[in-house]
């Protein structure tokens, strides 16, 4: 190796700790959790409820750094990830894995403390499911890597709820069948625009190892199976309509944009546009799913609708 190719550039600072919790991923991680709190019937002391949040952004953001300390040399294998903290050089790769671990044992032990162990033990399971689960044993081994995985994304609104009301009921386990369902067409619509980088680095994702048709068809069909399962809480009347309506408006408009990506056959250097439509969507989608829940529970408490 040459000398010109050393990555070393400067010394980390807390910039490149908090690039290590991946804070935008973790925007609605924190965003979903906070819903399940707030939707939740019952009340929370305020603090208690930041508490709350603040351990499940924590717990995220130290599984996300633990996952990077045990990826560093697939990461520098990638442009997308190639700039990280870890692959540049910029940090040790053992004040990364300290770090995370004081995350995720820092935050399921004040979790425990100021909430209570149940939500502690699903905040633990979650950091435990993202960090070794999928990152170690699952992403490596097989193309359902993020459809198994996908679980460790959809504990939040869980933990939110349960910091409430200490129990689990039908609504919170489908707040996490939401999330868990829609996290294949979420990711394999990104995976389609950055598979060669999956390929390069020997990541089994599904547009690699089954190719580019079935994962276009699967993707197609999670967004079918996600109409009954987001418009399950309004059915099952664990919510009001506004939730019910919106829910159903942007579902349907998610599976609208999933069709031109399940149709077609992608040319290389033709921009992409439907695969990445649909990932942004994704995005905004759960962000405005979660936000109708709220908003329908302020209703119903204010009176507005039954
Ligand atoms: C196994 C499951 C998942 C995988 C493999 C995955 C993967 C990714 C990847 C590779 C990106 C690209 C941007 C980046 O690297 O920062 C991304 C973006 C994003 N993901 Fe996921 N994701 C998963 C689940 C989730 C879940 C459960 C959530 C939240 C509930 C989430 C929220 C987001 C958000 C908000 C972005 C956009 C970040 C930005 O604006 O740059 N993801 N995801
Ligand atoms: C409370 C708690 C622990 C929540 C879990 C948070 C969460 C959103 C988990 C989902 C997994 C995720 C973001 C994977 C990113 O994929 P990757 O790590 O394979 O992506 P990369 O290729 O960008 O490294």
């Amino acid at each position: 190796m040459t000398q010109s190719a050393a990555p070393i550039t400067m010394p980390a600072d807390w910039r490149d700790f908090f690039a290590l919790t991946k804070p935008r991923v973790m925007t609605l991680v924190v965003f979903t959790g906070l819903c399940g709190l707030l939707a939740a019937p019952g009340s929370i002391n305020p603090v208690l409820g930041f508490t709350a949040i603040l351990c499940i952004a924590l717990g995220a953001g130290g599984a996300a750094t633990l996952n990077q300390w045990w990826e560093a040399d697939i990461d520098a294998g990638m442009k997308r990830t190639s700039n990280r903290p870890l692959p540049t050089g910029r940090m040790r790769r053992e004040d990364a894995r300290d770090f995370g671990i004081l995350l995720s044992a820092g935050s399921v032990m004040v979790m425990g403390l100021a909430i209570g162990w149940l939500a502690a033990a699903i905040l633990a399971l979650s950091i435990v499911y993202y960090a070794v689960v999928y990152t170690i044993w699952l992403k490596p081994r097989t193309p359902q890597n993020i459809v198994i995985g996908g679980g460790a994304g959809a504990f939040p609104p869980l933990i939110g709820w349960i910091a409430v009301t200490g129990d689990i009921t039908a609504m919170p386990i489908l707040l996490f069948a939401i999330i868990f369902v829609w996290t294949p067409p979420h990711f394999w619509a990104l995976a389609l625009f950055v598979q060669s980088d999956y390929a390069k680095v020997g990541i089994p994702m599904m547009p690699v190892v089954r190719g580019e048709k079935s994962t276009r068809r699967q993707i197609v069909a999670y967004c079918v199976v996600l109409v009954p399962v987001a418009v399950a809480p309004w059915a099952i009347g664990g919510t009001g309509p506004v939730y019910g309506i919106a829910a159903l408006a942007l579902t349907l408009a998610f599976l609208a944009l999933s069709l031109p990506v399940g149709m077609r056959q992608a040319v290389p250097g033709d921009g992409m546009r439907p695969e990445k439509r649909l990932f942004a969507f994704s995005v905004f989608y759960l962000f405005a799913l979660f936000a109708a829940l709220v908003a329908d529970r302020l209703l119903i408490d204010a009176g507005v609708i039954a």
